[in-house]
């Protein structure tokens, strides 16, 4: 067993999070044995949040163990799921589910805050963090559109580099929450090579591929057809690409729509896109509900889930939570691989 806790965060509260980690942490119990890390869990969030979705769903309400820091859970019994609480606080009195509220976004942040200085500390393993709503950020006045961006202002990282991963598939998006309108404007040569560089490195050090291949796809349809239709294939892309030549292996840039097949994809650690949704539509579409989001680039590990805050179904007992459970698994083999890759290369 990993002798370090994972953190997982609050996530929304109205959304399907808690209900996902209440039901995770049920099957994470029933299956301790088998499951494969068995870190222990630490919850921070405010524990009203959990007890009221069990009342609200008629769950068994989970037994939870209030402490102060990391270093106690390890004498959390490990039936009992521990808890931090935050200073901030959840009224559950106006708690209700499928509403995005902004009231909600201080708290949502600062257990995104705290459970990254546990991990820049060494406290936990890594940090899990079950969706938030975009919108109750925005509306709680705060400017990170996601935890991506958040968590590369928590821990000092200029370019956090955001991947999903699932069943054999790992896309990276270039450019992420930001209108399709500021895409071609900016990708630039050194933000490229700069998440390149990162892509190889974490192929290497956190999922322990010796030497990654990795596609990088074109922006324009057909990559610009030799420049009928766009040219930041040959002023941007290749530019980055040959930055790295020697250190990183990069191929393309490759039409983004043939790259997709079973067939095509193969051969790859990775395949870079360029846009959000050139990297999201085909891994749901391929996996969706068994992928993980994982934040590269980071001194920590983060990974999440593939999905959102669903309040269309929030409280109506529909969420699946395979999802969280694979990402508490990612994060606990991200942490092994890069304790061995760091002994490896010190
Ligand atoms: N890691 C994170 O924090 C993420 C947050 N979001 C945020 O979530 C909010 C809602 O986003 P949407 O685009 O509506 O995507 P969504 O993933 O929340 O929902 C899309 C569809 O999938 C269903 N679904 C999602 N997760 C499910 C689960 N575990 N079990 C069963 N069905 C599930 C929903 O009911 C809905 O029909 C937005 O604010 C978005 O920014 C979206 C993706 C990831
Ligand atoms: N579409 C993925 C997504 O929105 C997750 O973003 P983040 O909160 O992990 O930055």
């Amino acid at each position: 067993m990993d002798a370090l806790p994972i953190a997982l965060t609050m996530g929304d509260p109205a959304g399907i999070g808690p209900e996902i980690v209440l039901k995770a942490f049920a099957q994470q119990q029933r299956e301790r044995q088998k499951r494969l890390a068995g870190a222990k869990w630490l919850w921070v969030g405010d524990p009203e949040v959990l007890l009221w979705t069990a009342q609200q769903m008629g769950l068994v309400p989970p037994k939870l163990q209030r402490v102060r820091q990391a270093a106690e859970v390890a004498q959390v019994a490990d039936e009992v799921l521990a808890v931090l609480p935050l200073e901030a606080c959840i009224d559950r009195h106006k708690l209700a589910f499928g509403v995005a509220d902004g009231a909600h976004a201080k708290a949502v942040v600062e257990s995104i805050e705290t459970a990254t200085a546990l991990a820049m500390s060494g406290q936990v393993g890594g940090v899990v963090t079950p969706p938030i709503h975009k919108g109750v950020l925005h509306a709680g006045g705060y400017r990170w559109p996601g935890h991506t961006e958040l968590l590369g202002h928590c821990t000092g990282v200029t370019t956090p580099v955001m991947m999903l991963a699932g069943r054999g598939l790992r896309v990276v998006p270039a450019t992420i929450h930001q209108s399709i309108r500021s895409v071609p404007d900016s990708l630039s040569v050194a933000k490229l090579t700069q998440i390149f560089s990162v892509v190889g490195h974490s192929l290497q050090q956190d999922f322990g591929l010796r030497e990654p291949r990795i596609a990088i796809c074109a922006l324009n349809p057909h990559a610009g057809e030799g420049g009928a239709f766009g040219d930041e294939e040959r002023r941007i892309i290749q530019p980055a690409m040959a930055a790295l030549m020697g250190e990183v292996r990069l191929e393309g840039p490759f039409p983004a729509d043939a790259l997709f097949s079973e067939a095509a994809r193969a051969p790859y650690g990775a395949i870079i896109c360029m846009y959000h949704d050139q990297a999201l539509i085909p891994i749901k579409m391929h996996c969706f509900g068994e992928a993980t989001n994982i934040t590269l680039g980071l001194p920590i590990i983060r990974t999440s889930v593939d999905h959102g805050t669903a309040y269309d179904i929030a409280g109506s007992g529909r969420a699946k939570h395979g999802a969280l459970l694979i990402a508490v698994e990612q994060a606990a083999r991200m942490a092994a691989n890069r304790r061995t890759w760091q002994q490896e290369h010190p």
